[in-house]
C-alpha cells in the first residue's frame, strides 16, 4: 500500500528527511514516533501529496507521488485524519462525513453537494463504525472533541481509501477519549484492510495500538519494529537530541533495514551503538 525508498525532502537549506525507506501493507497500523521537528509531519505530508519530495520513490495506494497526479485522484486512495478535525461545525454530522465522498462523485454533484442514496447509506455505516449513527442529523458544533474526532475518522472511512494518514489525531483529547478514538481507528482500518500511518507523541498509545512502530530522529528512521521491541535503548535512539546518535543509528553497521528485501513489521532491529544508548 505504501512504498517509500530513499526519500529526501528539504525546505531551502533545512534538510528534513534524509533518505527514508518504509513499506506499509494493507491492514497494518503503523505508529510514527519522534521528537518535535524530527520530520514526522513532513513525511506524512509527502505521503498525502501536500509536500513534494526532492528525490526518492514514493508510492501510496497505487499512486506514484513523484509523478503528476490530481488531488481528486489521490483522494480516491488516501484519506487524512487531522489533529483539529477540520470539520464544518455548522453542518450536520452526516454532511461532514459525506464530504469524504466529494472526491468520488462527479464534478457537478460535488459542486452542488448532491449525494446518492448509496453515499448517504455509506456515510451512516461509517458513523455506525465509530459509534455515532445516532448523531447523524445533529449539528457538528454540538459534539465533544472526542466525538468530532470520531466524525473525522468516519469521514476518512467514507472516502473508502486504501491508506489513512493521521497526524496527531488524539493530541487534544483526554486519555480515556484518546484511547477510544484510537481503538475505533485501529479496529475499522483492520477490518477494512486499510493501511494506516499515525503520528503520535504518546509512547504508551503507540505500544498499545500500533501493529508496528517506526521512530524518526532528525529526519532518519532509527527504529522499525514491533511494539514489544520498543525498549529503553530504542526510545533513547528515537528521542535523542544527539546528532551523532541519530547518525550512528542509521549507519551501515547498525542498520535498521532488514537483512534482505524491504522492511516489514518486526523485521528491523534497533541500533545498539554506544552513541544511541
Ligand atoms: N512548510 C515548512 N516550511 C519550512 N520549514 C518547515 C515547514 N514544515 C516543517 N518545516 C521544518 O521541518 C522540520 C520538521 O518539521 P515537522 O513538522 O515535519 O516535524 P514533526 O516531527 O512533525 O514535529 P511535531 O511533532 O512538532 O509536529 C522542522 O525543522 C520544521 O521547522
Amino acid at each position: 500500500m505504501i512504498t517509500i525508498r530513499n526519500l529526501r525532502k528539504s525546505y531551502g537549506s533545512n534538510h528534513v528527511l534524509h533518505g527514508i525507506d518504509m513499506d506499509v501493507k494493507a491492514g497494518e497500523f503503523v505508529v510514527m514516533l519522534g521528537l518535535s521537528g524530527a520530520g514526522k509531519s513532513t513525511l506524512l505530508r509527502c505521503m498525502n501529496g501536500l509536500n513534494q519530495p526532492d528525490s526518492g520513490t514514493l508510492q501510496v495506494g497505487g499512486i506514484d507521488l513523484m509523478q503528476t497526479h490530481s488531488r481528486r485522484e489521490l483522494a480516491r486512495h488516501v484519506a487524512m485524519v487531522f489533529q483539529h478535525h477540520n470539520l464544518v461545525h455548522r453542518l450536520s454530522v452526516r454532511k461532514n462525513v459525506l464530504t469524504g465522498r466529494l472526491g468520488q462523485v462527479g464534478t457537478l454533484a460535488s459542486v452542488l453537494q448532491f449525494f446518492k442514496h448509496s453515499d448517504i447509506a455509506l456515510a451512516d455505516q461509517c458513523l455506525e463504525r465509530v459509534g455515532l449513527a445516532h448523531k447523524a442529523l445533529e449539528r457538528t458544533e454540538a459534539l465533544s472533541g472526542g466525538q468530532m474526532q470520531r466524525v473525522g475518522i468516519a469521514r476518512a472511512l467514507a472516502q473508502q481509501p486504501q491508506v489513512i494518514l493521521a497526524d496527531e489525531p488524539v493530541a487534544s483529547l483526554d486519555p480515556k477519549t484518546a484511547r477510544r478514538v484510537l481503538q475505533y481507528l485501529r479496529d475499522a482500518t483492520r477490518e477494512m484492510g486499510i493501511a494506516v500511518v499515525c503520528n503520535l507523541h504518546q509512547v504508551d498509545y503507540a505500544k498499545e495500538f500500533g501493529d508496528r512502530i517506526v521512530g524518526l530522529s532528525q529526519g532518519r528512521m532509527v527504529f522499525d519494529g514491533a511494539p514489544a521491541q520498543l525498549d529503553d535503548a530504542a526510545l533513547n535512539a528515537i528521542y535523542s537530541t544527539d546528532t551523532q546518535a541519530a547518525d550512528a543509528a542509521t549507519s551501515p553497521s547498525h542498520s535498521v533495514h532488514a537483512p534482505t528485501g524491504p522492511w516489514h513489521a518486526g523485521s528491523a532491529q534497533l541500533a545498539t551503538s554506544a552513541g544511541a544508548m
